[in-house]
């Protein structure tokens, strides 16, 4: 059975890395963004990215970052992805994704149909889009609330599920997800914490399986998995192309 892609962020070391892994996390990301309870430095990247090495891909997450910070991080931690989390312009997407040669990933908010607008634009800089919730007020953070947007918006988009969908996911919610919305991938991340920037490998464990269960219930129903990148002809995690500068 195929099972989706799924990028667990936020993770700060070697054990839970390699827990995520082994149940089958295809994407590991990392965040530097200080006020983030996740944020790492650039030297605890590079330990981790090489302890990934090639047994998935690496995201670099960030928020509207400078030219310099690009420029380190692509020299220095050589992610696959860099995520840009912030209120990065188009312009400025495809400036970074010029200058870097890496990989984008742009994050799009969403808490009405008219966000969704703001899809095609981006896709023709982005390599990837990714939908996450609007920050709820108080928030000093765009991503990592542990917060969904109303799938129902999603609706819009007709067919169109060439996404990666984030905002709140957990080991309650991703059998829907898989069933209502299929997109190209996943992303969480304080899904799987206890607290804000305390991942837990228990709570891996227990979304992974909630993961298989979907999976299996699926094929018992003689449904169809959700597609995978092959399938809806985008690159896969270990065979993304890199810009070339
Ligand atoms: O996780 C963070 O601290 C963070 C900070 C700034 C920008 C993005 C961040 N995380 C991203 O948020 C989404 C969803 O997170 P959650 O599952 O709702 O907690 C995910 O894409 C993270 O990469």
């Amino acid at each position: 059975m195929i099972r989706p892609h799924i990028k667990i962020c936020g993770l700060k070391s070697e054990a839970l890395i390699d827990a995520v892994l082994a149940r089958g996390c295809t994407e590991i990301g990392l965040m530097h963004f200080e006020p983030s309870p996740r944020h790492l430095p650039i030297e605890d990247m590079i330990r981790l990215r090489t302890h990934v090495g090639g047994r998935a891909s690496v995201t670099v997450v960030t928020v509207d970052p400078s030219d310099e910070l690009v420029a380190r991080i692509a020299a220095r931690v050589r992610p696959d992805t860099l995520q840009l989390h912030g209120k990065e312009s188009i312009a400025r997407v495809a400036e970074i994704a010029a200058s870097s040669g890496l990989s984008t990933m742009k994050a799009i908010s969403v808490a009405t149909a008219g966000d969704l607008e703001a899809i095609a634009p981006y896709r023709a800089v982005a390599d990837r889009i990714l939908l996450d919730a609007k920050r709820p007020k108080g928030s000093v953070l765009p991503g990592g609330n542990g917060v969904s947007f109303d799938w129902a918006l999603l609706d819009a988009l007709g067919g169109d599920r060439d996404f990666i969908l984030s905002g709140g996911l957990n080991a309650d919610n991703i059998a829907e997800a898989l069933r209502r919305i299929r997109p190209r991938g996943f992303d969480l991340s304080s899904g799987v914490e206890t607290a804000p920037g305390v991942k837990d490998a228990g709570l891996v464990h227990r979304f992974f399986d909630a993961v298989d269960a979907a999976l299996a219930a699926e094929q018992t129903d003689g449904g169809s998995a959700p597609p995978s990148m092959a399938e809806t002809g985008q690159p896969d995690h270990l065979t993304q192309e890199r810009r070339s500068a």
